[in-house]
């Protein structure tokens, strides 16, 4: 296994304030690894940092082995990496076939992608492939419209995989899903990692993130306050504090179902 993230002591400033302060971090190749804290934390930031849209003030940042934190962000797609958004950006009026072919097509073809008359079978494999991955191979010719929220997701982030994405940050996945959906959405990440994608994932629903992730880093006032297993920070006194000091029962709540349920 091999590490496929890393930050040392990364750094944003925005004038007099720290937003991610001295970040060290890794992921493990096939890792689900979440990041968790109040609003204002830090997490978009380091995200940002990570996908290349805000540049560190200080520190160092490795992605697949490569120095990363000077590269623009289209180059640290062609690295590997991958980003999806709270709500999901999809072309309107493609069916998910065709989404995910132009998606694919973009990033291996230019826009030549998506014509499908000039596809080969490994074209079509690759296609069948994606549609298995998203869990969408029924609503192939659904139009993004056609598709429940949980759905939608899926698409967003199978597209990001079709440009060849291997380590998937994910903002906020189950933001606007109900409830029976985010149990869909966690077999959906869990598919994914067993195909042995990286996840790195923001999420605010605590029940979610506890069941979902193998490691889980808490942050607050852009620091790391504890990083573990979602038992260990379960079972951490400063995490509990920090969010009993927010009234945060929702974490509570989580924490302890899952000292239950293992
Ligand atoms: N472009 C910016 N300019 C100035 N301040 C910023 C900028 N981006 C973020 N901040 C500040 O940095 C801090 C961290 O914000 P960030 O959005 O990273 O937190 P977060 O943990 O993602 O919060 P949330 O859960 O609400 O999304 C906040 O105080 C925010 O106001």
């Amino acid at each position: 296994m091999s590490t496929v993230l890393e930050t040392s002591l990364l750094r944003r400033e925005f004038g007099g304030l720290t937003a991610v302060n001295d970040v060290t971090m890794s992921v493990e190749e096939g890792e689900i690894y979440g990041i968790v804290g109040p609003n204002g934390a830090g997490k978009t930031t380091l995200f940002n940092l990570i996908a290349g849209t805000v540049r560190p003030t200080s520190g160092q940042l490795t992605l697949f082995g490569e120095r990363a934190d000077r590269l623009p962000s289209y180059r640290r797609s062609w690295l590997g990496l991958g980003r999806t958004f709270q709500a999901a950006q999809l072309f309107s009026t493609h069916t998910v076939a065709q989404s995910l072919r132009t998606a694919r097509g973009s990033a291996r073809r230019g826009i030549r992608g998506w014509l499908s008359s000039h596809d080969t079978d490994e074209d079509r494999r690759a296609l069948d492939d994606l549609l298995e991955l998203t869990g969408l191979t029924k609503a192939a010719d659904s139009l993004p419209s056609e598709l429940t929220n949980v759905q939608q997701q899926q698409l967003a982030i199978g597209m990001t995989v079709a440009t060849g994405a291997r380590l998937l940050l994910l903002d906020e996945p189950s933001g606007g899903l109900i409830e029976s959906e985010v149990g869909q959405l966690l077999d959906f990440i869990r598919g994914l990692r067993d195909r042995g994608l990286t996840i790195v994932v923001i999420d605010h629903k605590m029940r979610l993130m506890m069941h979902l992730c193998d490691r889980i880093m808490v942050m607050t006032a852009g620091e790391e306050l504890a990083v573990g297993t979602p038992h260990e920070i379960a079972s951490n006194t400063a995490v509990q504090d920090a969010y009993l000091g927010r009234k945060a029962a929702a974490l509570v709540t989580s924490l302890e179902e899952v000292g239950h349920v293992k």
